[in-house]
């Protein structure tokens, strides 16, 4: 084994008004990590065809909003209190996904609520992803670095071999933003140099990934799978984490 499988179910997709108790489900069906998507409204691209009515005019009145002050509203989904009410409650490794424009804004306090991975986007953080890596380190997490499906992968890789590296490179899927979208079979050629590059780092994959789509992102050489809708979606979610773990498992070189 040369890299082990952690299998991330996205909390995207779970039930917001139960979130400890949805944490402890997922943590006793055998989820290694919990994926926890921290979204800023003005980094997600929007196609408004495809979105619910409701979230149309959400987005349009936090646009007034924004007009009005010159800032968005800050967090669509969660952010650093939610983390810190969760981990009263688990003790899982938080594996927060970071969809905002200033990461270092909020290092420190999603440090001090207890995240145990803190990813960033390589698109926001090209001038100061030294000092950023540091920073995550310093507040005790272990720092990641995302890339978007349009990201050219030749962009995380002084990240990977900084002085102060980056543990763990997420591979985009989909277009970040939203659970329950399709998966981008051409990413995979993303997830393929990666690991001819760097036999042992942590590579993830975030978008679209279940029974479906998990051969070709384990046969890539992905290991941290982030699945949402998949799991909390499938009658038994337990069933469709275990099959994850093998489908990576198998994929792996026998050393
Ligand atoms: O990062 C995300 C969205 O930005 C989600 O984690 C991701 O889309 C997982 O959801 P699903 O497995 O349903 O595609």
């Amino acid at each position: 084994m040369v890299v082990s499988p952690k299998i991330a179910p996205s909390m995207l997709s779970s039930d917001f008004a139960n979130l400890a108790a949805e944490a402890k489900r997922m943590v006793d069906l055998g989820a290694d990590w919990l994926h926890m998507d921290i979204m800023k409204l003005s980094f997600v691209v929007i196609d408004l065809n495809d979105t619910e009515p409701f979230l149309v005019s959400y987005l349009l009145t936090s646009l007034l909003f924004h007009l009005q002050d010159g800032h968005f509203v800050p967090n669509l989904t969660i952010g650093a209190p939610v983390i810190e009410s969760l981990r009263k409650h688990t003790s899982a490794y938080l594996d927060c996904h970071l969809m905002v424009t200033n990461p270092m804004d909020y290092v420190e306090q999603m440090g001090k609520a207890g995240a145990s991975g803190f990813t960033f986007h390589v698109e926001v953080a090209k001038e100061n992803w030294q000092e950023l890596v540091s920073k995550i380190k310093s507040a005790g997490m272990r720092p990641g670095v995302a890339l978007k499906p349009g990201t050219p992968v030749e962009e995380v890789y002084p990240l990977v071999e900084g002085e102060t590296p980056v543990e763990m490179v997420l591979v985009m899927t989909v277009e970040p933003g939203f659970g329950g979208q399709k998966f981008m079979p051409n990413m995979m050629d993303k997830v393929r140099a990666l690991r001819q590059k760097y036999p042992t780092l942590d590579i993830e994959v975030d978008g679209g990934l279940g029974p479906s789509t998990i051969e070709a992102a384990a046969a890539a050489g992905a290991n941290c799978i982030v699945a949402g809708s998949s799991v909390f979606g499938a009658p038994e979610s337990g069933k469709v984490i275990s099959l994850l773990r093998t489908s990576v498992e198998k994929a792996q070189p026998t050393t």
